[in-house]
């Protein structure tokens, strides 16, 4: 029977954890007129439409340390955050709100003075995590326990390279940091107007926590990484929790189908739910409240993008870049360096390209940007030395004065120059084992259209090989899809990337850069934040109930006419009715779930003979269990009715 679950079990999870410092409540109103930077203000006349939470592990902020000013950092937007760049699909004149922790650099700068100063300046409210908790929730359970799964990587052994095993311990500090989102949030939200937007992994428990305060809050959900099979999801010791977790928002979103099919496959192995597709939606039924689950990856800024491709700065390093590599064919790939962007095969493919190609020594060349680890510990240093150690050897192989096959730049490196390579090379190399979507093909395609450096009139084309365990493969029909296990598939893709003739180059690139320009961030953003609205529509005409302890809560949403059934509104219908029909589910039911022996009793067949003899009633046991068993036990009670087998058989 649905009660009101204790308010304080869902903190017991964080009962081993230090307590967090109870954050001196903000003072902000509920509603706050923060409108985005590039809003306008909306006519006075006109009510706001409701406000947009964005919720993110990091703000989308950047922190410059300077002691000169307020702080000790200089804090602007990053503006190249997907947080950021989802504001404009938003309605402009929606106020919004992020809420995220700091920057790493300026985590030390925390406190109310500056979380007034970063709503004012940027709609940022800010969540302070303590030191050793954030450090232990993102470095320790996020990035070497569920990430990795999310990316097929099993922790095999205690000192599997990258994934650790399943610690309890650091699943707590992700609860208790997942915990402190919800309190910020709870400081803040008016529960029945916001719609609230989380992204990613590292807050995956925070609609369990949201829904337990907020039963009726607007809440969706985006995983930007993969979900990957329920065959690898299941063996998380805490698969439920995070299942639930998940359908505890009111809209689930992913980059492609098979993420999604996966969830759903989750959902029906762990939980046993079912779900439905209606009218292009696809919906699952949880407690009567429908959890619709939407598939559509993230695009591109193109605004930005285009405003980096064409500065001046960015056209002359395309130059320069033209120049340095004239007469070689020239290849790009940009990734950051973890386990799973298949660096290391790359440049063996470049070897074998080499190998198997020996006029394309001398010429074929692969510029590898490494973005800096956002991650630390060995797997990555790992990742670090065996792309050095690999390139410096098939550089030591192919090389000639002159001539270095693979140019690994893992130094900083600018915006307009990573534009200025995209735009100068002819063909994109992305390998990733594993990777949510994605985008660097989407931003290679649109800064080979869109650059002039190397003259108003040359033709615009590309090719892309593309990985077929990333996110993007599928929106990109026109990439040459390769299996990046296999060294040499990736070498005879690139061959024939290189070989491609540019009529055929042209066709691709035209197909993607349709694709990439019309599905750009803005899109995704709109669509979710309207899908979002409509998943919520029926909140305020429900009920809602929460039942279930700590991380197994959950909300029964009931319609307006749903009553809980109790004996003085049964009576006297009861009394009032000249034909009844009384359909009992046995298990549960009639007898108590948990009896050993289910034979009903001797008073449970008095009872249903009691009321079989009423000639107004017509009495039927409902049940899955079997017609044999349900024939025999009932034999006494010849008038009542039997459902058997989930009415496949019926007496
Ligand atoms: O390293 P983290 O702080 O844990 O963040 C994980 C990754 O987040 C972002 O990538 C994810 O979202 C992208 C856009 O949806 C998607 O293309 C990518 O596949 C996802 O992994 C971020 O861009 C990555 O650098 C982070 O590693």
């Amino acid at each position: 029977m649905p009660s009101l679950s204790c308010h304080n079990l869902l903190d017991l999870v964080a009962a081993d954890e230090a307590p967090l410092p109870s954050p001196t409540p903000l003072r902000l109103p509920r509603v706050m007129s923060v409108a985005s930077p590039a809003s306008p203000t909306s006519p006075s006349t006109q009510p706001a439409p409701p406000r947009r939470v964005i919720v993110s592990h990091r703000l989308p902020l950047r922190a410059a340390p300077d002691p000169a000013v307020p702080f000790g950092f200089a804090f602007s937007i990053d503006a190249g955050t997907v947080a950021y760049q989802l504001r404009s699909g938003l309605p402009a004149n929606a106020p919004v709100l992020h809420i995220g922790t700091l920057p790493a650099a300026a985590a030390e700068a925390a406190s109310d003075e500056l979380s007034n100063y970063l709503v004012a300046n940027f709609s940022c409210l800010p969540v302070y995590l303590p030191t050793d908790l954030h450090h232990r929730f993102y470095h320790g359970f996020c990035k070497h326990y569920l990430w990795p799964l999310l990316h097929y990587l099993l922790p095999l052994t205690p000192s599997s390279l990258g994934g650790l095993p399943f610690q309890r311990t650091l699943y707590h500090s992700f609860l208790s940091a997942n915990r402190a989102f919800a309190d910020r949030l709870t400081e803040v939200l008016t529960p029945d107007e916001d719609l609230v937007w989380i992204h990613d992994y590292h807050l995956l428990a925070l609609p369990t926590f949201l829904r337990k305060r907020f039963p009726r809050a607007k809440v969706g959900f985006f995983l930007h990484s993969p979900f990957p099979s329920s065959e690898i999801f299941r063996t998380i010791p805490v698969r439920d929790d995070l299942v639930r977790a998940l359908l505890n928002a009111d809209l689930v979103g992913f980059h492609t189908f098979d993420y999604a099919r996966h969830f759903l496959s989750a959902c029906s192995r762990l939980l046993g739910l079912d779900y439905q597709s209606k009218r292009g939606y696809i919906g699952i039924e949880y407690y009567g409240r429908t959890v619709t689950v939407k598939i559509l990856p993230v695009g591109i800024d193109m605004g930005q993008l285009r405003s980096v491709v064409s500065a001046p700065e960015t056209g002359d390093v395309v130059r320069q870049v033209a120049e340095t590599y004239k007469g070689r064919r020239l290849m790009i790939g940009v990734d950051d360096v973890d386990l799973f962007k298949g660096i290391g095969l790359k440049f063996l493919a470049m070897e074998q390209l080499l190998v198997d190609h020996p006029e394309l020594r001398g010429r074929a060349v692969l510029v590898q940007i490494a973005n800096p680890a956002r991650s630390e510990g060995r797997d990555v240093q790992g990742v670090q030395d065996e792309a050095k150690a690999i390139s410096a050897r098939v550089n030591a192989r192919f090389g000639t004065p002159g001539y270095t096959p693979i140019v690994l730049i893992d130094g900083p490196v600018t915006p307009q120059e990573k534009a200025a390579y995209y735009a100068a090379a002819e063909c994109c190399v992305v390998s990733a084992v594993r990777d949510g979507l994605n985008r660097i093909p989407y931003i290679y395609t649109v800064c080979r259209q869109e650059s002039n450096a190397l003259g108003e009139d040359s033709p615009k084309r590309s090719v892309i090989v593309l990985s077929e365990f990333v996110g993007c493969s599928p929106s990109l029909s026109g990439a040459i899809r390769v299996n990046p296990w296999s060294v040499e598939s990736v070498a005879e893709a690139i061959n024939a990337a290189l070989r491609m003739p540019e009529a055929e180059q042209r066709l691709r690139h035209e197909k993607h850069y349709k694709y990439v320009s019309t599905h750009d961030v803005a899109y995704w953003a709109k669509s979710f934040d309207q899908d979002l609205q409509r998943a919520c529509k029926d909140h305020f005409s429900r009920r809602h109930w929460g039942i279930g302890f700590g991380m197994s809560f959950k909300v029964v949403a009931l319609g307006p006419n749903f009553r809980r059934l109790s004996v003085e509104h049964i009576v006297p219908s009861y009394r009032r009715t000249e034909n009844r029909l009384i359909l009992l589910d046995y298990d549960g039911t009639v007898m108590p779930e948990n009896s050993i022996d289910k034979t009903p009793s001797s008073e449970v067949i008095s009872v249903l003979n009691r009321l079989c003899e009423d000639p107004k009633n017509r009495v039927f046991i409902v049940s899955g269990r079997g017609k044999d068993e349900l024939s025999k036990w009932f034999a006494p009670c010849e008038k009542l009715g039997i459902a058997a087998e989930h009415g496949y058989f019926t007496r």
